[in-house]
């Protein structure tokens, strides 16, 4: 890079070495143009009311490249499905959502891209769940120019990774719920988990389909599980008897269908009795009372990848174990908190 003295006519397309500031009446009013601007054609006029008849540029050498230009060549390595980047303003450029659904953020890889010397790419956490609009990712190299070289790595790296940030948008499930317990099915007590469920199923725009009564007995679980499948439920929900009283026969009851499962006993807490099988495509969940009784569970960390039609493995729930303590905070503020972040490790 040369630093060079140009007549402001000349400067077109050149990078302003320095910042220009304005007083107006005796008031400083800040730079009205910044260090590192590629200055156009409707600068020159502005310069010259000014007073300028020469500023300072930069000359870029064969193998830079501006800073500018490099926050827009990373926004679009990095940008995948339904996100958009935006910018740059001081080389940052922003990656935004373009639908709501749940974010996926290639870690190992964002992280060889930061390994790169003067680049940068912060995110949310992979696997948050986000909104149109939200702003998921910023990236912006350090220095006002940069080496070609550098830039031409980080789009290699994510070629290599085939996507580095994207928006999984949450498909429309059939969902099908089966409460089990004596003390509900004979109405001693009414039940409290079905709205439950059925509130966070909603609320990623999938539907309940049916709930069902069944008491305590293993064959009785097994056989509504079964008919909740034929019946064409893409997601079931087992709720209760999950834990170790001589009528928690629920996990057993899973096993029954021939249902595969992925683990029993999972590394969160509220969640510790929790049991993720497969029926078939369909995955059920069994559901711990402390699903009913707290208001954020397992169910919040895995419910919306597999909405997002996401297959969850036995290692995602272990995954889950660096993070997976809930604080129980008075007022929750989860999905703002640190509960579940350790699954961001996988994608
Ligand atoms: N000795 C041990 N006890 C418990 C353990 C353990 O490891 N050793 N684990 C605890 C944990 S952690 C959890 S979570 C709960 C899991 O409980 P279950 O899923 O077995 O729940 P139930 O025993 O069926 O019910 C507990 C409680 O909740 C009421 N309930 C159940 N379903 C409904 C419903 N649909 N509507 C309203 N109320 C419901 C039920 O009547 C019981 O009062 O176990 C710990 N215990
Ligand atoms: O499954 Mo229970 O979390 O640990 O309350």
């Amino acid at each position: 890079m040369k630093l060079q003295t140009v007549r402001v006519e000349d400067a077109v397309g050149k990078v302003l070495s320095h910042d220009i500031t304005r007083i107006v009446k005796g008031e400083f009013k800040g730079a009205s143009f910044k260090k590192g601007r590629v200055i156009n054609k409707k600068d020159i006029p502005e310069l010259l009311k000014l007073g300028k008849e020469n500023i300072y540029v930069l000359e870029l050498e064969h193998g830079e490249v501006h800073e500018d230009e490099a926050g827009i060549r990373l926004g679009i390595a990095v940008a995948g499905e339904n996100t958009q980047w935006r910018g740059p303003k001081e080389s940052r450029v922003n990656i935004y959502a373009c639908c709501d659904g749940l974010l996926k953020i290639n870690v190992p890889f964002l992280e060889a891209v930061n390994g790169l010397p003067d680049v940068i790419l912060s995110t949310l956490f992979n696997n948050t769940v986000v909104k149109k609009g939200d702003l998921l990712a910023g990236t912006k190299v350090i220095p006002l120019l940069v080496p070609e070289q550098t830039l031409a790595e980080a789009e290699r790296i994510c070629r290599e990774a085939g996507w580095l940030i994207k928006v999984k948008p949450f498909k429309a499930h059939k969902v099908g719920v089966v409460i089990t317990g004596n003390e509900v099915y004979k109405k001693r007590i009414r039940d409290a988990f079905g709205p439950v469920i059925t509130e966070k199923v909603e609320a990623f725009g999938s539907a309940v389909m049916r709930i069902e009564y069944v008491p305590d007995d293993r064959d009785a679980i097994k056989d509504s599980i079964c008919q909740m499948a034929a019946g064409g439920a893409q997601i079931i929900f087992v709720t209760g008897g999950m834990s170790v009283d001589p009528d928690d026969v629920t996990p057993k009851a899973i096993r029954l269908t021939g249902a595969v499962v992925e683990k029993y006993g999972a590394p969160a807490l509220p969640g510790a009795m929790f049991m993720l099988a497969y029926l078939g495509e369909a995955p059920v969940l069994g559901i711990p009372a402390c699903g009913m009784f707290f208001k954020t569970t397992i169910v919040d960390l895995l419910l919306p990848r597999l909405l997002a039609g996401e297959r969850v493995h036995g290692r995602d729930i272990v995954a889950l174990a660096h993070g997976g303590l809930c604080r129980l905070c008075d007022q929750c503020r989860f999905p703002n908190c640190t509960f579940g972040r350790g699954a961001g490790s996988l994608c």
